[in-house]
């Protein structure tokens, strides 16, 4: 595939773009293969892949440049800012949205922050977009509240000119050189979430809560979960770091026992939402995390069938001691790191690798799903 930032070397972030998909494919699989070699998987399942182009849903936008010339994108190689709002990942409703926005801040005349001279308001522009309807969530990382009546005095035209823009919040990030995003929230217009729905599952995006970036696969990985766990037909299933509730969401009817934990309280408030809109009675979902969860359990309590979805760290040996010692029949592990997935299988006992599959959610990239289910022994 062609990217014009990534042949002048402005951009780098897909390292593997001028490659065919088949062959990156070919060498994720060869490499997922390797390290679950250890495992002797009974199954694979071929990769599931999606668009090359336009497929993500989420832009994190640092803003560079001056008040009067604002530029959305990334520092060069050089140090000069580059403008990323026509990078060829996002819908082309979502770059031309990201045009606009950066119109949007030369006019409402925000200074971008800069980071040399500690000086500045505006840090980022992080835009989500919902497969669904194409409506989109739009959040400005302010160094303080100082800009937000300059915000509110242009946001009119920008939201009768882009009417699909559904939610504006403002996240407040004081602290040099600190993390994305700050604790401190303000909504400014429209809704308080954005709605998506994968296989007629809705599932809401708040500002704070993960959301899966690549929607035709992530539908396709929560659906392969869904198909994966109806013949063993489980009575009780835990969807430890479940995020808004995809998975578990996915696997639930009115006669499984559903519990998700997550430590994100504003994710916890989502699923609870989804699982009151499918009608699921039998659901408990809790802002808790998730080892801290398992501990306060005991064997009698045990799930037929435990989902982990953890970040790249993986679930850390604690909890794979606390797995390993509940023993439920299965456990299903959706992965985005294999490094840390492998360290995890190996520390979890008394288990075969049932099944295997990768899920291309971040193609041009090293990056991969890995969705695994593992069987206790008999
Ligand atoms: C890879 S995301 C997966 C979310 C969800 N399963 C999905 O499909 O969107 C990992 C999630 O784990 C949550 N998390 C991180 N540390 C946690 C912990 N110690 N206990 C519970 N959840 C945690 C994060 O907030 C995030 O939502
Ligand atoms: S992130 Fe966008 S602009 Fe950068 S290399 Fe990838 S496709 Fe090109």
């Amino acid at each position: 595939m062609i990217c014009h930032h990534f042949a002048a070397g402005s951009c780098q972030s897909c390292r593997h773009i001028q490659q065919p998909l088949t062959e990156q494919l070919a060498a994720k699989q060869s490499l997922l293969q390797q390290l679950l070699a250890p495992f002797a998987a009974h199954e694979w399942l071929p990769p599931v892949s999606g668009p090359q182009t336009g497929f993500r849903n989420k832009a994190k936008m640092v803003v560079l440049g001056a008040a009067h010339q604002p530029i959305l994108g990334i520092p060069g190689p050089d140090g000069e800012p580059v403008s990323l709002c026509d990078c060829p990942l996002y819908p082309t409703d979502m770059q031309q949205l990201l045009q606009q926005l950066q119109q949007f801040v030369q006019q409402a005349g925000i200074p971008p922050y800069r980071i040399d001279k500690a000086r500045g308001e505006l840090k980022f522009i992080l835009l989500t977009r919902a497969q669904v309807s194409g409506e989109f969530m739009l959040r400005f990382v302010l160094r303080s509240s100082e800009a937000i009546p300059r915000i509110e005095r242009q946001l009119p035209g920008l939201l009768q000119a882009f009417p699909s823009i559904k939610v504006v919040t403002v996240n407040l990030q004081p602290v040099h050189m600190a993390r994305l995003e700050g604790e401190e929230e303000i909504w400014l217009a429209g809704e308080p979430r954005l709605r998506e729905v994968f296989n007629e599952v809705p599932l809401y995006i708040r500002p704070k809560s993960f959301f899966q970036t690549n929607p035709v696969v992530a539908a396709q990985l929560y659906q392969s979960a869904r198909e994966w766990l109806r013949p063993i037909a489980p009575s009780s299933v835990w969807d430890l770091f479940c995020g808004v509730g995809g998975f578990g969401l996915h696997c639930a009817n009115g006669d499984i026992q559903l519990t998700g934990i997550e430590i994100e309280a504003e994710a916890i408030a989502c699923a609870r939402l989804s699982a009151q809109q499918l009608g699921l009675e039998n659901v408990n979902f809790q802002a808790l995390d998730s080892t801290d969860f398992a501990a306060g359990k005991n064997a009698t309590e045990v799930p037929d069938v435990i989902i982990v979805n953890p970040p790249r760290r993986g679930i850390g040996n604690a909890l794979c001691q606390q797995l390993s010692d509940f023993a439920p029949a299965y456990i299903l592990y959706s992965s985005c790191n294999p490094q840390t997935l492998a360290q995890d299988l190996a520390a979890i006992d008394g288990y075969c690798l049932q099944r295997v599959q990768l899920f291309d959610m971040f193609p041009h990239t090293d990056h991969f799903e890995v969705l695994a289910l593992l069987r206790r022994n008999a």
